[in-house]
């Protein structure tokens, strides 16, 4: 993850200085899942995207060159090594970080800092631990006015916590934080989700529980998820399609198409579609991961 330029503890719910300018050439509309009518996710355009840090004259190319099309609703799994820029690419999503050069549009819109269309999420939950895990979940729409009208209640019974409303962070369990935190993202409504890692400190089983989790509340809404992971067949099994990038400075190796079916469950992984995607991404990985050794 990015050392510098996080996001504050609450950014994604409270940003309001949304994306101002305006926007390219529209999405074609085109969808991963769902109908323009049904949809909630927004698309995401980069385009000749890099990011360079200077910190003290050293000139770390993080980012070099990306341009992507996601389009709205569709679900993008980030894979790469170490070191080669997932999270910077992300935080320019978000607006966090400001691109050295190139443009993103967030839903046509010019990208130039945090906007609640755009909700993150973490390894590390930024849940506040003076709060009750309700009061959490709450916090965006209600520091935005929105009216919450037992929407974080119902979010909290959607991701398994009801009867930990009261809660505070501290007395759940690192998988039930997380719930917690996907729900806290989803009360704020955000067009695109931006999850860096999020399940990669769980164990296995509490890992593919909320995968299943995180596919279901994703098929029903359709929003948008850009999901880093280092976990291939994480990758596999969310994704529409898998971005895999170079070893620093971080370019786009290879768009990947999951051509598996949905809805999915874990029975996908023993297919022999699985394994030969799996074998594909794992030898692109293996490559790039030698490339940054040597
Ligand atoms: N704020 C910063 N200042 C200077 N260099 C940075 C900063 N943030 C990241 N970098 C450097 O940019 C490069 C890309 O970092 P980034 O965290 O985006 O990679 P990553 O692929 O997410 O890594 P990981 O998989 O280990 O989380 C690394 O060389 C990192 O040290």
């Amino acid at each position: 993850m990015s050392d510098g330029a996080g996001p504050s503890e609450d950014a994604a719910a409270t940003a309001e200085d949304g994306p101002t300018e305006a926007p390219p050439s529209p999405s074609d509309g085109a969808t991963a899942s769902g109908t323009d009518s049904e949809r909630r996710g927004g698309s995401v355009h980069i385009e000749s995207l890099s990011k360079v840090y200077d910190p003290d004259g050293e000139h770390v190319v993080a980012v070099d060159d990306v341009t992507l099309n996601i389009d709205a609703g569709e679900f993008i799994t980030v894979l790469g090594p170490s070191g080669c820029g997932k999270s910077t690419l992300m935080n320019c999503i978000a607006g966090f970080i400001e691109p050295t050069g190139g443009n993103i549009y967030a839903d046509g819109e010019v990208v130039n800092g945090p906007g609640a269309d755009r909700g993150l999420v973490f390894q590390d939950n930024r849940l506040l631990p003076w709060k009750t895990i309700e009061e959490n979940v709450e916090l965006g729409p209600k520091m935005r006015g929105a009216v919450t009208d037992g929407r974080a209640r119902r979010l909290l019974e959607e991701m398994g916590l009801d009867g930990f409303e009261d809660a505070y962070p501290a007395e759940l369990s690192g998988g039930m934080q997380q719930r917690a935190e996907i729900a806290r993202l989803l009360a704020n409504d955000p067009e695109i989700m931006l999850m860096d890692e999020p399940f990669s400190a769980l164990d296995a089983l509490t890992k593919e529980i909320l995968q299943e989790m995180l596919l279901e509340v994703w098929d029903e809404d359709n929003r948008t998820v850009v999901f880093i992971t280092h976990d291939v067949e994480e990758a596999i099994f969310l994704a529409d399609r898998i971005l895999v990038m170079t070893a620093a400075p971080g370019r786009v190796k290879e768009l990947i198409d999951v051509d598996l079916d949905r809805p999915r469950d874990r029975s996908v992984t023993t297919t022999d579609r699985f394994t030969e995607l799996k074998e594909h991404v794992l030898e692109l990985i293996h490559e790039e991961a030698k490339e940054a050794m040597e």
